[in-house]
């Protein structure tokens, strides 16, 4: 049975909150988000009006607009009286632009912590900031704990560095997924510093196993080290290569039947591309489940045409936030119907 998750109005993103479950009769489902009524599409709930990401956007943009207007109404006024003060006032207020358009706009944001501030960081400490995350975790996280590890990474990224680890409020919802398949082999497409290959493999019952793919061998270094630490290494296997060379390597190679639970956390052009692809390699089954992260932002508009449109899934959307911010987000189920 299909359920939809909403967070709590009001909830925050690192504390773990409660979510609200609720189940929809799949004739007529209606989902409220913000107080908005989402319509619904098969079995996705789909906003048919115009997307999160993009509303985010022009909200942000009439703030900004709004802003300028009064920015220049008092900038005409200082310039008759004193230049030097008209540059200072002209400055701050790009800065507060900047500032309003960091916290509601996702793409600025990444701008911001990925490119700026990332690259300055890195460059002054002569450190990558997944170095610095595991640092972090290795000084404040309980050894063989996972859950103190994936709770340190969330502490971390919530208060010091924005990161791309799915997070706490998509988090809790992958774990309720893990929950309901309980897999004896799951997949991982993309394990960054390993955070949700740690939060996923937690919840593993003995004898189960994780495979989780990374490309960059930085990343996949950092997650090694993670997993480790986390005590969870007997149940993750991290596959160093692309996606679409490992994929068709997991039958005979990792001794892979079929996988019970996919997590496509890479990147989003990869997302349909390697669903066709296990489909090829006849890695899924009947009632395989498929979790995809992102599909608003930065968003996977061609995944979720796929498989929305595809006889071969079932599908289910569960609105939500992009990791450690405001901007919306959801996490689109797919379950193979063979
Ligand atoms: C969003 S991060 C994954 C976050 C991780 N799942 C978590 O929540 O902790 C995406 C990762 O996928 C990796 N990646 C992207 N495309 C890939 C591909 N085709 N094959 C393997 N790894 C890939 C990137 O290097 C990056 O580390």
């Amino acid at each position: 049975m299909d359920q939809s998750l909403e967070q709590e109005p009001g909830s925050q993103e690192g504390s773990i909150q409660p979510f609200c479950f609720r189940h929809h009769q799949s004739s007529a489902p209606q989902l409220k988000r913000n107080g908005k009524k989402l319509k619904y599409a098969k079995e996705s709930f789909v906003e048919l009006t115009s997307p999160p990401a993009q509303s985010d956007y022009f909200c942000s943009l009439r703030q900004c607009l709004k802003i300028l207007e009064i920015g220049i109404s008092i900038a005409l006024m200082l310039e008759s009286s004193s230049a030097p003060l008209f540059i200072v006032f002209i400055l701050l207020f790009i800065l507060l632009l900047f500032v309003v358009l960091i916290r509601k706009n996702g793409t600025a944001a990444l701008i911001w912590n990925e490119i700026i501030r990332e690259k300055v960081t890195n460059f002054i400490m002569n450190q990558s900031k997944e170095q610095r995350i595991l640092n972090f975790v290795l000084q404040n996280a309980v050894r063989g704990d996972p859950r103190s590890v994936v709770d340190t990474i969330d502490k971390y990224c919530s208060q010091k560095e924005w990161a791309m680890n799915v997070g706490n409020e998509k988090g809790l919802i992958l774990d309720k997924t893990v929950e309901e398949v309980n897999p004896s082999v799951a997949l991982e497409l993309g394990s960054y510093c390993g955070y949700s290959a740690v939060r996923i493999a937690r919840l593993l019952k003995a004898g189960a196993r994780l495979l989780t793919v990374e490309f960059n061998p930085e990343f996949a270094a950092i997650a090694r080290q993670m997993i480790e630490f986390a005590g969870v290494q007997d149940k993750v296997k991290l596959l160093e290569g692309p996606s679409q060379e490992i994929i068709p390597q997991l039958k005979k190679k990792y001794e892979v039947d079929t996988l019970d639970f996919v997590f496509l956390d890479h990147w989003k052009d990869r997302y349909t591309p390697d669903t066709i692809l296990l489909q090829e390699c006849n890695l899924l089954r009947k009632g395989s489940v498929l979790l995809a992260d992102n599909v608003i932002f930065p968003g996977a508009p061609d995944f979720l045409t796929y498989v929305r449109k595809s006889p071969h899934f079932q599908c289910t959307n569960y609105p939500s936030h992009l990791e450690y911010m405001q901007v919306e987000d959801a996490m689109e189920k797919a379950v193979f119907l063979g």
